[in-house]
């Protein structure tokens, strides 16, 4: 087995990330960063290393952090506890808000609803880190997007059919409404296997388990798709990123938004997704 220099894959991480910050501009001086931590490794080393740039460059920013508790019993409680614990060493204030305060019911109580879990979640998910961020007078959302998380979200817009999406991507979207709080990306470029591998060599404590609902995404078929590609043909993933990379231009979303009649939130069209989709599942739940 190879032998990894801890020293120098650690400087090889930060360099990474901090190039992505600064190549793409991700933080400015003034700027109010909230870091959406669910306490798996991604986010993890995601604030952390925000952190650690917010130490060592001359910009000056404030960092946050907003956790949502979508209700998956056996899963959500453990990455709630990773993220207390790493943001209370980091000293990064954290708020944890979850579906049951704003929607009355859990995930797991609307579980069976949809033909994959993913699609609520990830809308209730999307309209409460917006929402909580924009509360809170953040600029900037940062996640835990990965080199592999993009690739995999390329892929599937051809297999969507869906180019509308290609203005989500990038390490830096455009703010296209006041209330809606734009997302940057600092581990764009860096691959899950270096993401993985930093919490073992630095024996960061993380929630390292899979999404019980996860299996029945688009993402999961894609994302085990590209794993065994990268088995038989080493390099295919990051050959992939650099041809994305060559031929991205940034595409502004060409939506005009709104503001949701029923919770006056920022939406393409009133009522927002959320609330079009808590009317459906009250129907459905009665
Ligand atoms: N429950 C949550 N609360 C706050 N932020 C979240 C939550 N779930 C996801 N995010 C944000 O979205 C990013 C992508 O999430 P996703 O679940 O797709 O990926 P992941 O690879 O499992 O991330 P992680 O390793 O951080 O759990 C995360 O890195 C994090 O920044």
């Amino acid at each position: 087995m190879m032998k990894i220099d801890k020293d120098e894959f650690n400087k090889y991480v930060e360099d990474n990330v901090f190039n992505t910050i600064s190549e793409y501009n991700l933080i400015e001086d003034g700027d109010n960063i909230m870091i959406g931590v669910s306490g798996g490794k991604d986010s993890i080393l995601t604030l952390n290393m925000l952190h650690s740039y917010q130490q060592k460059s001359d910009i000056n920013f404030t960092l946050k952090a907003v956790c949502i508790d979508e209700g998956i019993a056996g899963y959500r409680n453990d990455g709630i506890k990773s993220a207390k614990e790493n943001t209370k060493k980091l000293g990064i204030p954290l708020i944890v808000h979850s579906f049951k305060d704003t929607w009355g019911y859990d995930l797991d109580e609307i579980s069976d609803l949809y033909k994959s879990t993913c699609m609520p979640c990830g809308v209730y998910r999307r309209y409460l880190l917006n929402k909580i961020s924009d509360e809170q007078g953040a600029d900037k959302i940062a996640t835990g997007h990965n080199l592999d998380d993009e690739i995999q979200s390329f892929l599937m817009t051809f297999a969507r059919n869906d180019q509308n999406k290609f203005s989500k991507f990038g390490p830096k979207l455009k703010r296209i409404h006041p209330k809606m709080t734009p997302r940057i990306k600092p581990l764009w470029q860096l691959p899950e296997k270096d993401v993985g591998l930093w919490c073992v060599i630095n024996d960061i404590e993380i929630h390292d388990m899979e999404c019980p609902y996860s299996q029945t995404s688009l993402r999961a078929d894609i994302k085990m798709f590209l794993n065994m590609l990268e088995e038989e043909k080493k390099g295919i993933k990051q050959n992939i990123f650099n041809s994305f990379k060559k031929t991205f231009t940034q595409k502004q979303s060409e939506v005009e938004l709104c503001m949701c009649e029923i919770c006056n939130q920022a939406t393409a069209q009133s009522p927002c997704n959320a609330c079009r989709m808590t009317d459906e599942i009250k129907k459905m739940l009665s």
